[in-house]
């Protein structure tokens, strides 16, 4: 279990992470999905004391990172694929890490096929890596030790669908042992395919957290009108929460009745109007973090 609690963290005048409260679950997969730029890289960093927090506080199965021994036999962590060394060989990567944590080198070649990286590829420096293969080496990285928990810093980041799918199964087999998963995105796709849990979090903030049902049950409704402007206007002063989709359209935070109500009221004929559910969490998200994606990042 990780526990946060209260975490803030700012640069100069930037806060960064913004008293951020959540807990990540055993035996569950935990997204931490936001925009470029939300905070999750500067929160996932203070979980492994890599950045200190300004105020509050986060353990790893009770403890703060910094009181773990060993900590890689505890907690595998992957937070940068692109910064492993490039002149080692895949294998070479592995090997250090595995003597720096007083393992066997045995459990090296029980990784790397793990992560489907061939005898060939482990012989071959990293520096050579594809993305994605960068991604599984960190990945056998973070096993290599038998870790209870894993946090990952966008590690579907450069894998092809397939190679999402092998995550998929790879960290369902993690999490049925009882093990903790944290990992982020900002691709919305990716976290609906692996998650079980979701925290959302724009401008250093949480926005929603819950498992991926509950969320996806709450979803509102997306609807398209001859005039999407004026409509947007009329369900605002009507005190709903609408919000523009960049896909086009609105997103609302109402039933779809409640928004066929006002467009009625208003004599503005509409051209779409269904349950954001069925569009998935993409239109989830960016209702959730369209307020509080920061500005120019939002994608
Ligand atoms: N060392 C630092 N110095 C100054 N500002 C920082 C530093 N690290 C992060 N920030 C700022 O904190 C905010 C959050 O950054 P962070 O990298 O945590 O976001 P993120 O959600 O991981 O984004 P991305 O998906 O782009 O990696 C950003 O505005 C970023 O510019």
């Amino acid at each position: 279990m990780i526990e946060i609690q209260g975490l803030t963290r700012t640069y100069g005048a930037t806060t960064a992470v913004d008293d951020v409260t959540f807990t990540v679950e055993p035996g569950r997969v935990t997204g931490f999905l936001g925009p470029n730029g939300a905070g999750k890289s500067t929160t996932m960093r203070m979980i492994c004391a890599l950045t200190r927090p300004t105020s509050g506080q986060s353990l790893v199965l009770g403890r703060r990172y910094e009181d773990i021994p060993n900590p890689g036999r505890t907690v595998g962590v992957l937070l940068d694929a692109q910064a492993q060394h490039g002149g080692r060989t895949g294998r070479e990567a592995l090997t250090v890490s595995a003597l720096t944590m007083g393992l066997d080198r045995r459990r090296v070649d029980e990784m790397l096929e793990l992560v489907g990286l061939t005898p060939a590829e482990a012989r071959r420096r990293v520096g050579g890596y594809s993305l994605g293969m960068r991604q599984r080496l960190g990945i056998a990285n973070a096993l290599l030790g038998d870790p209870q928990v894993l946090v990952l810093d966008e590690p579907a980041n450069g894998l092809d669908p397939a190679g999402i799918h092998w995550m998929r199964t790879l960290l369902a087999d993690f999490t049925r042992a009882g093990g903790t998963a944290l990992l982020s995105s900002h691709l919305l796709r990716e976290v609906e395919v692996i998650a079980d849990d979701l925290v959302v979090i724009g401008r250093g903030r949480i926005v929603a957290r819950g498992t991926k049902a509950e969320l996806l049950a709450t979803g509102g409704a997306v609807v398209r009108s001859a005039d999407d402007a004026t409509l947007l206007v009329a369900l605002q002063q009507a005190g709903l929460d609408a919000v523009e989709s960049p896909g086009g359209g609105l997103v609302v935070e109402a039933e779809p009745a409640v928004v066929g109500r006002v467009a009625v009221d208003r004599g503005i004929a509409l051209t779409e109007l269904r349950p954001s559910d069925g569009g998935g969490l993409e239109e989830r998200f960016l209702q959730l973090t369209a307020a509080d994606a920061r500005e120019g990042v939002h994608r």
